[in-house]
């Protein structure tokens, strides 16, 4: 039965263009039983088979049949639910786990049921056999189809090409009508990306989740256009504008420190956002400065440029260039009234279109949808707190890019060693930084981003910085989905609960207690952004964290919580986050050829 329960959280991700082998080989978690070829080959087997499987375990509805297995196994169902009908009807071999094994039981109990479902879903798409049905598949992955016939590649290939350029409106120069109705006046509106893609004349398209941001074709040649000379308008990738909108600044908030900031995309996106609060907060008495911190002296001239060509007059955006946000004492003006922070920093860079890219197109994983009834809501079990969560903008059925290999990689391959190393070295400056951000005494809300698709430096970040001492001590915790800005709140594609799960673990073994992480609620605060999909983003993951009510605020530090002493300028207390000066050194060495200059140059 643990070849089910180790494959199953692959296909639990709501979106990963991440290659399987490299999820897979990701996967801290050395205590499972099944080895990566056989979980790779379960996977990639179960979702080209998804579709059919998906189909015949709704309609058979097994789930309301099996409410008590569902309740035990909760939201892991569908996806059990789909590999073991998957052994069952599809491999000689049947379910391998042991013959009184509930979960085994509750799918063999319907296997006639099953077994008809599955001929009737054959026949529906005009085969006689399983290896026409199999082609089929493969055919309609390659081309889906939309409800009404079309393909859904049209305009859009969801495996590659179209990546629109994605422009936001400045708005602390101009606003999106004035735009509309000068650089874009000989443009029509489409309602699609696809459309963007397909249309003949010159065409607009105004993104749904992040305000003042629209789509243009590829070849719209928008450089040229004055707007974009002065600053109007700014290239900015659609994932790239998640950071400042999630973290949503106000000016009655406070002094905010963007990290890492230049090139500059996204400290102007926090002072357009600024820019357009409404009055009641303008008017506030209080001055809110964005502090851009920019260790690379070089870059920080180009970020200098950046912000004086993209920022009104009356903007405060102050540059402190060559400054290590590591180096930064907390507790001193002006940090010590700063209440929000940006954290973009140096990442692997792996989420950038044409980045580490894998040739073959990605596999969909389709998962059988519940019931609203089919699992009774889960109540509090002892030592464990799991809550239902409303489902936001779950599509009909949750479709899940995988990407398959041909030939799996084992993890001893030399790539994959390197690839390892260089994570590694990357995470312990990517926490140290979130960890160092918790320590300034009045912030209050932080966002962490990368351009990376890799998750040890996206969930793995998160559920580390969460599980360290200054995180408890200092009372923060991650923005859960529900208290998220409305463009991000329904945005679908979400963090990956396997590997926030893995660290959990990890974490739960080193501390022999329970540390009451909710790993559903941490997977669901994440925001995930694909490449190669309809949404034609780059590969990008983002996550916010706040402080617990009671920690912190202006007027006292941390209330009712232990102090920590004056050390929070030297960095984390962390153990997990120590370097000696000569490791850190060659970290910073390496992370100096690795900079990523998103945005840049366009
Ligand atoms: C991914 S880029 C940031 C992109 C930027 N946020 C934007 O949207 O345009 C990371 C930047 O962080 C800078 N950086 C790396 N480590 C830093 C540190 N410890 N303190 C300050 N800046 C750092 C790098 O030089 C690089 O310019």
């Amino acid at each position: 039965m643990s070849l089910y329960y180790e494959t199953a959280p692959y296909l639990s991700s709501s979106g990963n263009s991440a290659s399987l082998k490299f999820r897979l080989f990701e996967s801290t978690n050395e205590q499972n039983k099944s080895s990566p070829k056989q979980i790779y080959a379960l996977a990639i087997e179960a979702a080209s088979w998804s579709p059919v499987l998906a189909e015949v375990i709704e309609s058979s509805q097994l789930f309301d049949l099996e409410r008590k297995v569902g309740y035990i196994v909760q939201y892991s169902f569908p996806k059990l639910a789909l590999l073991l009908t998957h052994d069952l009807l599809l491999t000689k071999r049947g379910i391998s786990a042991p013959a009184s094994h509930v979960l085994r039981q509750a799918v063999e109990r319907h296997k006639a049921r099953l077994n008809a479902e599955f001929v009737k879903a054959r026949l529906r798409r005009g085969c006689s056999t399983n290896d026409q049905l199999r082609e089929t598949l493969k055919r309609e992955a390659e081309h889906p189809m939309t409800a009404d016939g079309t393909s859904v590649n049209d305009g859009l290939n969801s495996g590659a090409s179209f990546h629109p350029r994605w422009v936001r409106v400045n708005t602390c120069k101009t606003a999106m009508k004035v735009q509309l109705d000068t650089t874009f006046k000989d443009f029509a509106q489409v309602q699609g990306l696809q459309d963007l893609a397909s249309s003949t004349t010159k065409a607009f398209h105004i993104d749904k989740h992040i305000p003042n941001l629209i789509a243009l074709a590829p070849s719209t040649e928008i450089t040229k256009s004055p707007a974009y000379a002065s600053g109007l308008l700014i290239l900015q990738d659609k994932a790239s504008c998640f950071p400042a909108y999630l973290l949503d600044p106000s000016p009655a908030h406070g002094d905010i420190v963007d990290a890492c900031a230049a090139p500059g995309n996204k400290t102007t996106h926090l002072a357009a956002i600024l820019q357009e609060k409404p009055q009641s907060q303008q008017a506030s008495n209080k001055t809110c400065t964005i502090h851009a911190c920019e260790r690379d002296t070089t870059r920080a001239a180009v970020l200098q440029n950046m912000t004086i060509l993209a920022s009104g007059p009356h903007q405060s955006i102050k540059i402190h260039a060559g400054q290590d946000f590591l180096h930064i004492n907390p507790h001193i003006s002006p940090w010590n009234t700063v209440t929000s922070l940006l954290l973009d920093p140096s990442c692997s860079g792996s989420g950038i279109i044409g980045r580490d890219d894998d040739s073959s197109p990605p596999l969909k994983v389709t998962l059988p949808r519940r019931h609203a009834n089919a699992i009774p809501a889960p109540t509090a079990s002892k030592g464990k707190k799991r809550k239902r969560k409303p489902d936001i903008s779950a599509p009909p059925a949750l479709s899940i890019p995988l990407t398959p290999s041909p030939k799996p990689l084992p993890p001893t391959q030399p790539i994959l060693k390197d690839l390892t190393t260089r994570l590694a070295s990357l995470q312990s400056f990517q926490l140290r930084l979130v960890l160092h951000a918790f320590t300034f005494p009045l912030a209050q809300r932080i966002v962490y981003s990368t351009c990376s698709i890799h998750a040890r430096e996206n969930e793995h970040v998160v559920v580390k910085a969460l599980g360290s001492e200054v995180a408890r001590k200092k009372g923060w915790r991650v923005l859960k989905r529900e208290e998220q800005i409305e463009g991000m709140k329904t945005w679908g594609i979400r963090g990956l609960e396997g590997a926030a799960r893995d660290v959990v673990d990890e974490l739960l073994a080193a501390k022999e207690k329970g540390l009451g992480f909710d790993v559903e609620e941490i997977a669901e605060a994440c925001i995930r952004c694909e490449k190669r999909t309809r949404e034609a983003t780059q590969g990008f993951f983002v996550a916010g964290f706040v402080r617990e009510e009671g920690f912190g605020g202006i007027g006292g530090e941390v209330q009712g919580a232990p102090e920590d002493g004056d050390r929070g300028h030297q960095g984390p207390s962390s153990s997990t986050v120590e370097m000696d000066e000569a490791a850190e050194e060659k970290e910073e060495e390496e992370q100096e050829e690795e900079e990523e200059w998103e945005g840049f140059g366009e």
